[in-house]
């Protein structure tokens, strides 16, 4: 699992892995990473480095002496010269670095004006540089997170932030890295991921506030479904889900919904609809049983029509797990007596919590662990970094994928892998995440970099699964459009 830690969190385990070391050594380490990462900007060229007044401006004016070494030119704006990193300044000066007053026309920049010790909205001096960023748009790398942003709430200021080409941060992530808004200001569309500087602290760390999983957490799948360690295993022991989607209006739900529980884990799909849309689900997917019967999980509401709320009162009384989307969360009773996983979009969860769409879109993390809380279940919030929120778990955010995913029908062939999963013996949680991770994979192993249709990704998925289950998916910055 890839892990975020609030700010505290971090503090914490700093202090006790400094009490063990050399002073300075921490920053030293700090320092000579993100050197490192910096091996794009080549020697000759000028670094405009944005120096703060804490910590953050010391790892950066260090840095900026192994780069004076390298041969990369170093101009240096104080944000208040009476309050920066002396032994950093220090060390910067005299490896070569000159002092300037303003940005000018430098094509790569380091904001390292604050890092963890950030309050939320730049002012004065601060605002001006963010702005000469967003409209100089040098190549610019943030120093541990991006100034500016709202570091646990992984929210954006009204006021002005720092728009990062890339990140590079130090210890663990934070949350601010990995969840929307915020992580779109960390450097959303180049990296797409922060880099990780390892100073040590990772005995240090305690339970993560974010974890997002990995493609190399394929054990996460033996570890889920018992069957997958058992000769005998067959099409019941694997489990069979129940799907109650589509209409006369929106036919093509039930199919797609269909596609996705059959590429889960689930050994058996019934699909339960009205005759004719029955008979076209079976005539496209003979693997399909129609009719009710025994499942071990219910999927209802994609593409439902008026009926929603009758199919998802059915599904409540045979008194097994169920994925609860889109129309049938018009219908959520106060309390479930299952497991249960709701998977709204931001408009839905708004109108499930009565609150503005953009509300849910500028604080998801907040929102997703409300509905969570209200409903005690377990709240998949889809989107371009999507929340799956449990109480008493820690919140997962997706990390695969891409906005082509945003596409007609990819919510209904989540839906119904989501349902396979949870049906073959996954508990909410994971069988949110896990489905959100695949779903996402897949779309980009369907079509890189381009269009996806949700039938593509339907296809695209037993093949992501097996590649996960094997340990063969590389790195998960491979698996983002
Ligand atoms: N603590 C440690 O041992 C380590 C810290 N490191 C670095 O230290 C950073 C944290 O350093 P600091 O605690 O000094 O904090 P910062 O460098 O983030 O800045 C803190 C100062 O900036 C002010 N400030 C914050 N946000 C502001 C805003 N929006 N407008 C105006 N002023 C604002 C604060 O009041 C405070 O005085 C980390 O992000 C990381 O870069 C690394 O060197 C690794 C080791």
């Amino acid at each position: 699992m890839l892990t975020a830690h609030t700010v505290a969190d971090v503090r914490a385990a700093e202090e006790s892995l400094a009490a063990g070391l050399p002073a300075g050594e921490l920053m030293r380490r700090a320092a000579r990473g993100l050197a490192d990462a910096l091996d794009h900007v080549p020697a000759g060229e000028v670094l405009l480095v944005l120096v703060g007044p804490g910590n953050n401006g010391g790892d950066a004016l260090f840095a900026a002496a192994h780069l004076l070494d390298r041969g990369v030119r170093v101009d240096l704006c104080l944000l208040d010269p009476h309050r920066v990193h002396g032994d950093g300044l220090a060390a910067a000066v005299l490896a070569g670095a000159q002092i300037v007053d303003g940005p000018s026309q430098q094509r790569h920049c380091l904001d390292a004006m604050f890092g963890i010790g950030a309050r939320s909205g730049l002012v004065g001096r601060a605002a001006e540089w963010s702005e000469w960023i967003a409209g100089t748009r040098p190549r610019t790398v943030a120093v541990d997170v991006p100034s500016g942003v709202d570091v646990d709430g992984a929210t954006l200021p009204a006021t002005a932030h720092v728009m990062a080409d890339a990140t590079v941060t130090f210890g663990t992530y934070k949350n601010c890295l990995l969840v929307s808004p915020a992580a779109g200001a960390a450097g959303w569309a180049d990296t797409a991921i922060a880099r990780l500087v390892d100073i040590g602290l990772a005995p240090h760390l305690p339970a993560p506030s974010i974890e997002a999983i990995e493609p190399s957490d394929g054990h996460l799948l033996v570890e889920t479904f018992d069957w997958l360690r058992a000769p005998t295993s067959h099409k019941y022991s694997r489990g069979v889900v129940g799907i109650a989607a589509g209409s006369s209006q929106y036919a093509g739900a039930a199919h797609l919904c269909v596609s996705g529980a059959l590429t889960g884990m689930a050994g058996m799909v019934r699909f339960v609809g009205d005759p004719e849309l029955s008979r076209r689900v079976v005539d496209r997917a003979p693997e399909v049983v129609a009719g009710t019967g025994r499942v071990q999980a219910w999927v209802v509401g994609p593409g439902s029509g008026d009926d929603a709320g009758d199919q998802l009162a059915t599904a409540l009384d045979d008194g097994v797990a169920l994925v609860v989307d889109a129309s049938a969360l018009q219908h959520l009773p106060d309390s479930f007596d299952v497991p249960v996983l709701l998977t709204p979009h931001a408009g839905e969860l708004a109108e499930m919590l009565d609150v503005r769409r953009d509300e849910v879109e500028a604080e998801p993390l907040v929102h997703v662990a409300e509905a969570a809380r209200r409903w005690r279940c377990t709240v998949l919030l889809k989107g371009s970094r999507t929340l799956v929120a449990t109480p008493g778990r820690t919140t997962r955010v997706n990390l695969t994928g891409s906005p082509w995913l945003g596409t007609a029908g990819s919510g209904d062939v989540l839906a119904g892998l989501a349902g396979s999963l949870l049906a073959s013996g996954a508990d909410p949680h994971d069988a949110g995440s896990l489905a959100a991770f695949l779903h996402g994979a897949a779309s980009v192993r369907a079509n890189r970099g381009g269009p996806v249709t949700a039938s593509a990704v339907a296809e695209a998925l037993p093949g992501t699964l097996a590649a996960f289950h094997d340990g063969q998916l590389g790195d998960v910055r491979d698996w983002r459009g």
